[in-house]
């Protein structure tokens, strides 16, 4: 992330809270999301996650603090589930167009951001969980979003789809420099790349690095036993080369502007 005075702020809650028949949902939430930055927000069920990011995206008013949007901001959404008649023939491409008129090349262009443009003929119903995530994905990108909700993006989708989607969100930060909300269902795995991370237990539990969170007294209190002490991060690490438009140059031949990765390995 940039110094904190070059940051392009575009979400603020400030002592935000949402109270429901007299019960609060969520209190005294203090969050921003910047361009370029990846806010991951983690918490035992019914804490508040999904409260915490209808406040950011204006689903939700809060009864409560205030919540602020920079003006003219588009919101990208990726939802946990997606109600479809699973009876009824579907493809890629008219799932694409079910919300919104778009051209057959910017559907082309989302599909292929996202590594799906093969699927766009394919039925829906036939995806597997990994290429379902991407085509969801590519659906929330095609408007263009200052910001991208991720509901729990990686689930239903095994381990090496998992580290694939992790790459992709990373790599859509890097290329579209959107905010990323993510929703983290699993208590346990976040992104290492997330540059904030805030654990919610009806308020907010601790926040920071996903390492200072990791190692917060609050966090082991909350999740301890069950997460045996551990919060688990993806990490992402290069041995390869990109040229300027993301794709990875080939071994053998260079590329002027080094990034200064060293070693590949995908742990968490
Ligand atoms: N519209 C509503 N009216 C009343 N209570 C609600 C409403 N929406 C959510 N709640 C309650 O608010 C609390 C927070 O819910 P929320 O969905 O934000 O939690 P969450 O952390 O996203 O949970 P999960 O991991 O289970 O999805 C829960 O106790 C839930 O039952």
């Amino acid at each position: 992330m940039e110094a904190l005075a070059e940051q392009e702020i575009l979400i603020t809650l400030a002592g935000a809270g949402v109270v429901r028949g007299g019960r609060k949902l969520v209190s005294g939430v203090d969050l921003t999301i910047a361009r370029g930055e990846i806010v991951t927000l983690i918490g035992p069920n019914g804490s508040g996650k999904s409260t915490t990011a209808k406040l950011a995206t204006g689903v939700l008013k809060p009864s409560v603090g205030t919540v602020t949007r920079q003006p003219g901001l588009k919101i990208g959404y990726v939802p946990q589930k997606l109600t479809i008649d699973w009876t009824l023939p579907l493809t890629v491409e008219r799932l694409m167009t079910l919300t919104g008129h778009f051209s057959a090349s910017a559907i082309a262009a989302a599909l292929d951001a996202v590594g799906a443009a093969h699927l766009l003929k394919a039925a829906v119903q036939e995806l597997s969980g990994g290429e379902f995530q991407r085509v969801l994905f590519a659906r929330a990108m095609i408007r263009k979003p200052d910001l991208l909700v991720l509901d729990e993006p990686v689930q239903g989708v095994d381990f090496s789809g998992e580290v694939a989607l992790y790459d992709l969100v990373r790599q859509i930060r890097d290329t579209t420099r959107s905010g990323i909300l993510m929703i983290s269902h699993d208590l346990h795995v976040v992104m290492a790349e997330t540059d904030t991370v805030i654990c919610l237990n009806g308020h907010v539990c601790c926040r920071g690095t996903p390492t200072a969170v990791k190692n917060s007294p609050e966090y082991l209190r909350l999740f301890g036993e069950r997460a045996g002490g551990a919060l688990a991060l993806y990490q992402h690490h290069h041995d390869h080369e990109h040229h300027d438009d993301g794709c990875v140059v080939p071994e053998g031949q260079t590329h002027d502007h080094s990034h200064g990765h060293e070693g590949h390995d995908h742990v968490r």
